[in-house]
């Protein structure tokens, strides 16, 4: 991830952040707090914003000025979760399993729990046939009761079922196959043509693995890996509808063209503002406000661009029998992430915004938070989207900034 200007790869001159093994890693050095490098004078002389003028500033006690400022990251919390031998000992296991009824059809929530952080990920899950090995494992000493109230059941409840394997209701779950199930065989659907497939596509680079439109027939149901969308959570942009970012457009289309196949899966990952979480996110927002973009923002705050990683993901996706998939994302970092924990990406299916579909925006529009949000994730984290041709002649809000 490079450094734009002369005042960011200052405020990171206390990180390195190089990505090893497609994985970024961080290391720091004597970070220092944050209002140090606010009004240390070399940076802020680079500033035209009033906001950010140097001034005197006494040694304070606290790293930050605000009492409730969570103190400074240390070299431990700067360092990502990950680690280059990733894997070896992460188990993930799905706690509970429960049906949704949407305005849009039925799906299967799946909470799971894992040996690495206390956060309730999810997998929301459609078709009968996706399910999770170890939410179907028999556990010692559990009732048929117990059973059926953690959701390890097969079919669709009724008021009174007694047993969790009384298969009922209406699914693609034929009753032959309720033993498989119950064994803990997820039902696999890919046939031999469709090994060929991968085969033959194994070799594709990230950026290549495009991407069809996606056709509603029957037969690519049945014959197709999966489609799976791995979403990061933003309670900004999903639940009070923020329009600095298309996250929630992109989960409300990945549940729309998944319902409309009628098979897959959306792994719902608790890493909020790419792994800083919602108070830091909040604070890269208001120095959003100040004229930074998202990448700066993160590494003013000491961080990097992007903590996330996947492989609590590609955990979810193994218990649930999805190892080969075509996947919903731009972001060809997460393509290479999860690949390395061998789970095939057959087919990318990219996510374009609504308001850049038109290969142009809307004049009145144009210039919106949304815009220079997604124009820095294609010319600063690699997404794989096209900038509007009437954007392309606008210059960045990065660089008009820091020219001024
Ligand atoms: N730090 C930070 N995180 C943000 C910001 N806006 C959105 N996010 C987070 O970004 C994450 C979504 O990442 P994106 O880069 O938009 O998309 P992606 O998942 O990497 O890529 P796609 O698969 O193409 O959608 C969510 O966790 C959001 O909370 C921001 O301004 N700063």
């Amino acid at each position: 991830m490079g450094y734009q200007s002369v005042e960011e790869s200052l405020f990171a001159q206390s990180l390195d952040v190089s990505p090893i093994n497609g994985q970024i890693s961080v290391t720091a050095h004597q970070a220092p707090p944050l209002n140090t490098l606010i009004h240390s004078p070399h940076p802020s002389q680079l500033l035209s914003s009033s906001h950010l003028q140097p001034r005197k500033c006494t040694p304070a006690k606290k790293p930050y000025s605000t009492q409730n400022r969570t103190p400074l990251r240390t070299l431990e919390t700067l360092t990502p979760p990950a680690t280059p031998t990733r894997n070896t000992s992460l188990t993930v296991e799905c706690q509970v399993r429960a049906r949704l009824p949407t305005s849009t059809g039925e799906l299967f929530l799946h909470l799971y729990k894992n040996n690495r952080d206390s956060k309730e990920h999810l997998a929301i899950v459609f078709g009968d046939d996706i399910r999770s090995k170890s939410l179907d494992a028999p556990r010692p000493r559990e009732s048929e009761m117990d059973r059926i109230v953690r959701g390890a059941y097969v079919g669709r409840l009724r008021p009174g079922q007694k047993r969790s394997n009384e298969y009922s209701g209406s699914n693609n779950i034929e009753k032959g196959n309720v033993n498989n199930v119950l064994n803990g065989n997820a039902l696999n659907t890919t046939n031999d043509t469709n090994t060929e497939t991968v085969l033959n596509t194994s070799t594709l680079n990230t950026a290549n693995k495009i991407t069809t439109p996606i056709t509603n027939t029957s037969s690519l149901q049945l014959c197709s890996p999966p489609l799976v969308r791995i979403h990061s959570e933003c309670f900004t942009g999903e639940t009070v509808n923020s329009a600095r970012c298309d996250c929630g457009e992109q989960l409300q289309e990945a549940m729309r063209l998944i319902q409309q196949e009628g098979r897959g899966v959306i792994v719902y990952l608790r890493q909020e503002g790419r792994g800083i979480g919602l108070a830091e996110k909040l604070r890269a927002y208001n120095l959003q406000d100040l004229g930074h973009d998202t990448v700066t923002a993160n590494i003013l705050l000491h961080h990097p661009p992007d903590l996330r990683n996947y492989d609590i993901a590609t955990q979810i996706l193994s218990d649930l029998g999805v190892t080969t998939i075509r996947l919903l994302t731009n972001n060809p970092d997460k393509i290479e992430q999860i690949e390395a924990d061998e789970i095939k990406v057959i087919q990318r299916i990219p996510m374009v915004p609504k308001a850049w579909r038109e290969g142009k925006v809307d004049q009145e529009k144009q210039g919106s938070e949304l815009d220079n949000y997604l124009r820095v994730k294609v010319e600063r984290m690699r997404h794989l989207l096209d900038i509007p041709g009437n954007l392309l002649t606008q210059e960045s809000v990065s660089s008009t900034f820091w020219r001024n």
